[in-house]
């Protein structure tokens, strides 16, 4: 009996590539273990101060439950800046080339080539997505360069609400990476946070990828199931990296 013949998980069968919606596709154990424990070390690195791990406010007096670090540009509800202006005011880490290239190499992974199957290379409008207000947006080309990195770290019963990721100015594919405990994903529509929504279980070393027409649809992380993370990794709680092309050029917001 050859083991590697198994999924890592021991599950019967491997889970499988599924475009859960024109240019949203999941790909299952796309990290293998070394990467996995390559990017938990980095996490960890990111998250020390400056610039650190913070407690996210939201306009509204509310705050996220998930905290976050930010590499490249620093998001904060609702815009970019160069420096952690809702945290403690230390220009933000940069994006390190690693993840501008896993980056790439997810989209490719997710599309099965250079240009998003099926969908075109852009998003086509981004109207009502915001942030934009010169007209019409950038429509980006593979190879993208990716050079927002958000870092959501995940304890207890921290959750996300449904968002949409709109501040970019560039209609580039959102890529996302799930490191230890398993979480409930939900992938939505773009007129609505509302159905018609999608469930899912993202793993650690789960790819999700959201671009084409996906790109700007509402989605969230509804719940995380404790204790569910790889034992090998020795991580307690979900660490999410999402990875955007922000289309900013040098002066953010
Ligand atoms: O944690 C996740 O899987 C989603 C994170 C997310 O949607 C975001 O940071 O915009
Ligand atoms: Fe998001």
């Amino acid at each position: 009996m050859d083991g590697e013949l198994l999924p890592a998980d021991g599950e019967l069968f491997p889970r499988e590539r599924t475009e859960i919606a024109p240019g949203a596709v999941h790909v299952p154990d796309w990290l293998g273990p070394d990467l996995q424990r390559e990017l938990l070390d980095a996490c960890r690195a990111w998250a020390r101060p400056p610039a650190g791990l913070r407690t996210v406010r939201t306009p509204g007096g509310g705050t996220m439950t998930a905290r976050q670090v930010c590499l490249g540009l620093h998001w904060y509800p609702y815009g970019y800046a160069r420096t952690a202006v809702d945290g403690d005011g230390a220009p933000v880490k940069p994006m390190p080339g690693r993840l501008a290239e896993l980056g790439r190499q997810a989209v490719a992974a997710a599309y099965g080539g250079p240009s998003p199957a099926g969908t075109g290379a852009g998003t086509g409008s981004r109207a009502g997505g915001g942030g934009a207000d010169t007209g019409a947006p950038a429509e980006p080309e593979p190879p993208y360069a990716y050079d927002i990195a958000l870092i959501n770290f995940y304890e207890g019963d921290s959750r996300m609400g449904m968002h949409r990721d709109a501040e970019e100015r560039s209609g580039a594919p959102v890529v996302s990476l799930s490191l230890g405990d398993t979480c409930v994903f939900r992938f939505g529509n773009a007129a609505s946070r509302g159905r018609p929504y999608q469930d899912l279980r993202l793993r650690s070393g789960d790819l999700f990828v959201f671009g084409g027409p996906a790109r700007l649809a509402y989605h969230g992380v509804p719940k995380v199931l404790p204790g569910t993370a790889p034992p090998w990794l020795g991580l307690t709680g979900r660490l999410n990296i999402t990875l955007r092309v922000g289309g900013l050029g040098t002066a953010p917001g």
